[in-house]
């Protein structure tokens, strides 16, 4: 279960403060995939960075009975200095996996061929991507946090074999999507959230929530 409870974030622009989220509470259970639409620039990406715990609240709690992955297609969180052999072995260490698994996982899937024994900061943005998006799909998480649809390189054959892998894998699990148009959620979530002026809306079906987004 992911929980926020009275959660409250805004930011100061200069000028104004700028509302993300007033006094929100919610909860996501396992099982039941959650898509908030929500246009952009009113806080998508800070709402999931808080579900991940990249981002802290300015008041409320954030509570997390599972395991809960840290953004699809987020770079953070790899050590550029290391290869992307030992980042995986040590990123499989940190969630208490087999290490050979991992490493053998993500070698298998963004094959980068000699470059997986060099230092990440020789890859380029496109072989960076391949990798942090392999080790995901090595690690196994309860809710999965995606934040405009489905990451994508432009490495099309990866695409298309990590697509599938990511797909099944979704289509298993429980999905959090935030996005600003409702074709993007539709294929995994059943009930959706509008936010509007800080506020979350929760609606049982996507149709509701499509209706209020629209007319608003
Ligand atoms: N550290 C910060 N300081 C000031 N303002 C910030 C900060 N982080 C985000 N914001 C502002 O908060 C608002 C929400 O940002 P966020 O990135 O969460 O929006 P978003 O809905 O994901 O946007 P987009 O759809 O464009 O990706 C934006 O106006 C952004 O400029």
């Amino acid at each position: 279960m992911l929980e926020f409870d009275n959660v409250s974030k805004s930011f100061w622009t200069g000028t104004r403060r700028k509302v993300i989220l007033d006094q929100a509470s919610f909860r996501v259970e396992p099982g039941h995939s959650l898509g908030i639409l929500a246009p952009n620039g009113t806080g998508k990406t800070t709402i999931i960075n808080m579900m991940a715990g990249l981002e802290k609240p300015d008041e409320g709690t954030i509570r997390k009975t599972c395991r809960v992955s840290f953004p699809l297609g987020f770079m953070g969180g790899v050590v550029p200095r290391h290869t992307a052999r030992e980042n995986a072995r040590y990123i499989a260490r940190l969630y208490g996996l087999d290490a050979d698994y991992v490493e053998a996982f993500c070698r298998w899937l963004c094959d980068l061929k000699e470059y997986f024994d060099m230092p990440i900061g020789t890859y380029s943005a496109g072989m960076r991507a391949r990798f942090t998006f392999s080790l995901m799909l090595a690690l196994e998480f309860d809710i999965y946090l995606i934040d405009e649809g489905m990451p994508q390189t432009t490495d099309v054959a990866f695409n298309r074999r990590a697509g599938a892998i990511l797909y099944e894998r979704l289509r298993e699990s429980t999905v959090v999507i935030v996005s600003h148009q409702a074709s993007t959620i539709e294929k995994f979530c059943r009930s959706a959230a509008v936010l509007r002026d800080g506020r979350l809306y929760m609606f049982d079906t996507l149709e509701e929530a499509r209706r209020m987004y629209d007319y608003t």
